[in-house]
């Protein structure tokens, strides 16, 4: 079957009669390796043709759908069509030209990349180096009408299917002869995965993701489309076909998405933020458990001009802002704000009417497994009822906050009408096979058996399959030394051309991490603490080294993680496997390189070092 994107269930409201028939024969008689996409807006331009079929071993075709019948047909030429309609007489520009020009304007696109035109030394060189096409579709006139009605004359009839030749019980093979015959210039060809990548890349713009933008890469480029020549990076990056897929077919209505860590989950929630911004005036509100993550999506809401319409917290402090708001006293114990009682009170004054409910166009949950049953019945309440609009990504393998004894609940039991819209995003772009591999290894023995609600297990996660160095595991003299070496470890990244805001340090506690940072300024290095309860400053001041709890670190990225303090790991007293899941947290925020310290050896030490033997020795040395 083939995919469709946006999923064909989720535009049906949109399609006409035709394109919904069409739409469906595509899905049938056309094979896996089909990718199809209905209306989707291409390149700079944004212009939208019915369908697009990309095929790696037939090319790419643009189709249109019209649903007239031969009676509204009044007169046709190769220019436009006078159809009789309940308006009265209106023209229409001739739907084969529309899908020509569309056709055209992909291929120069496409062609502007070397990458995606036939070699200089060969017979057509220059041209792209895929076959392409292009056809109407005419779901509500016979060939018989077509031919008789004189349309012949306005559309070539190889590039027409009309009505009896998309039936149901239609051969597939037949179905698809139709479709190749609308090709101009047919010749052999088999495009590889990273090429569909490429073609996706530069037709769809706001798929791209860019590595300069770091973590959330994908938002930054979008406008960069239209401005100067284009920018071919080395390596192209892209959302993959499933994300794609996903991000497309997001509309009203509950939803919950889940996912594994770093498969992706932040970035089609930026993307879904971003769209919703664009389409509609109402307030959107996005929402995540730790105030860092808050921080950093907030940064790029800033970065992007749009923090009149998106309104980004961690649910605490827009608990707080709720009780500011609307003059509700926030509750206080000891003279220190209590947090914990925040949600609460916020409950309470919906329940009395004193803090209004739908009073968001759409909510976007990120981090959904760390978010409370009383939450989520509140936040339900703040979606406006006629769209429903609230989405929640929701990481089934990484550890809740609390312990993994934390009660499961039901979507349903808290309002969320959630049933039969489950996606899966598996595969982990985040870390290297080595990161990924070294912290699985040593999760597995210490967290074995350790599963969350969605019965996956925390190690279950797949990876994209992109490679890097070892994570290296110091082992210092003393406590000095550790210090010495970490601070050699930066320099030695900055000798490299890392910039210091690639660079964190994951600590055990806060206290910890302002330790680090006395020591880092000290030599020199700027660096940044991340506190528990905001770190909404970390993410403005760019060359400085991040320094974030373990706990606090879920959800972001860096390039460089460096993890002193292994030595004392599982601390006196500590959960060894809670302090494991912490760790595996920690170390799967590296995105390219990963240090950790200790200047004693325990539990934590050893089981990191025998994991980064076997993964050296399953890998080659060297890791790749
Ligand atoms: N298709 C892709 N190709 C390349 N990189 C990708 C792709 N999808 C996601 N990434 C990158 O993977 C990293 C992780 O993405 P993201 O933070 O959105 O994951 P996540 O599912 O929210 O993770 P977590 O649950 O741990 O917060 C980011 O750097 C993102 O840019």
């Amino acid at each position: 079957m083939a995919r469709l994107i946006p999923q064909r269930s989720t535009c049906l409201t949109q399609m006409t009669q035709g394109e919904k028939r069409f739409s469906e024969r595509l899905e049938q008689k056309l094979e896996d390796d089909y990718l199809v996409w209905y209306r989707v807006p291409i390149g700079p331009r944004q212009q939208r043709p019915d369908f697009i079929v990309l095929h790696p071993r037939r090319g790419l075709l643009v189709l249109e759908v019209k649903d007239w019948t031969s009676e509204s047909i009044v007169q046709a030429d190769r220019r436009q069509l006078a159809l009789s309609t309940a308006r009265g007489l209106i023209r229409e520009p001739n739907p084969l030209l529309q899908a020509h020009a569309h056709a055209q304007e992909i291929k120069a696109i496409l062609e502007a990349d070397p990458a995606l035109r036939q070699p200089t030394d060969s017979r057509d060189a220059g041209q792209l180096i895929m076959p392409w096409g292009y056809g109407v579709i005419l779901p509500r006139i016979g060939r018989q009408q077509f031919v008789e009605g004189g349309l012949e004359a306005a559309m070539a009839g190889h590039r027409v299917i009309c009505q009896d030749e998309m039936p149901e019980t239609v051969e597939p093979e037949a179905f698809q002869q139709r479709l190749w015959a609308m090709f101009g210039h047919s010749f052999p060809v088999a495009l590889s995965y990273p090429q569909i990548e490429r073609i996706r890349w530069h037709l769809f713009p706001e798929l791209r993701l860019t590595s300069a933008a770091g973590q959330f890469g994908l938002f930054g480029d979008e406008t960069t489309a239209e401005a100067g020549p284009l920018q071919i990076p080395e390596l192209i990056r892209v959302m993959d076909q499933q994300q794609e897929s996903l991000a497309r077919s997001l509309g009203d209505g509950h939803r919950v998405i889940h996912g594994v860590a770093g498969s992706g989950k932040t970035m089609i929630l930026g993307y879904r933020a971003m769209h919703l911004a664009r389409s509609q005036n109402r307030p959107i509100l996005v929402l995540c458990y730790n105030p860092a993550l808050a921080a950093r999506l907030l940064h790029v809401v800033r970065q992007r001009g749009l923090e009149d319409r998106i309104s980004v917290f961690d649910f605490h402090r827009w608990c707080q802002e709720m009780l500011v708001t609307y003059h509700v006293p926030v509750p206080r114990r000891d003279g220190a704000d209590d947090r914990q009682a925040w949600p609460e009170a916020v409950i309470a004054a919906v329940e009395r009417g004193q803090i209004p409910r739908a009073q968001y166009g759409a909510v976007l949950v990120d981090e959904g497994q760390d978010f409370e049953p009383d939450w989520y019945r509140l936040i339900v309440q703040m979606v406006d009822p006629a769209s429903k609009s609230l989405l929640v990504f929701y990481d089934d393998a990484q550890p809740g906050r609390d312990s993994p004894a934390r009660p499961a609940f039901s979507w349903k039991s808290v309002g969320i009408e959630a049933a039969g819209h489950t996606t899966i995003l598996k595969l982990n772009y985040r870390n290297t096979l080595e990161i990924l591999a070294v912290a699985r290894d040593f999760a597995q023995t210490l967290l074995q058996g350790a599963a969350e609600p969605g019965g996956d297990s925390l190690v279950s996660t797949d990876s994209a399959g992109r490679h890097g160095p070892l994570p290296e595991l110091l082992r210092t003299a003393d406590a000095a030394d550790e210090a010495r070496q970490l601070l050699q470890m930066i320099r030695r990244e900055q000798a490299a051309g890392r910039p210091l805001s690639a660079i964190a340090v994951l600590t055990r506690s806060t206290a910890d991490s302002r330790d680090w940072q006395g020591r880092l300024e000290a030599a020199g290095i700027s660096a940044r603490v991340a506190h528990e309860t905001g770190g909404s400053s970390l993410y403005l001041e760019g060359a400085t080294v991040k320094l974030v709890t373990m706990q606090a670190s879920k959800g972001l990225e860096f390039p460089v993680v460096l993890i002193p303090g292994l030595g004392t790991m599982p601390g006196p007293g500590e959960d060894e496997t809670e302090e494991a899941r912490r760790l595996y947290i920690a170390m799967t925020r590296a995105s390219e390189r990963l240090i950790m310290l200790h200047d004693r050896d325990s539990i934590f030490s050893r089981r990191i070092r025998q994991a980064i033997n076997q993964v050296q020795e399953q890998l080659g040395s060297g890791g790749g």
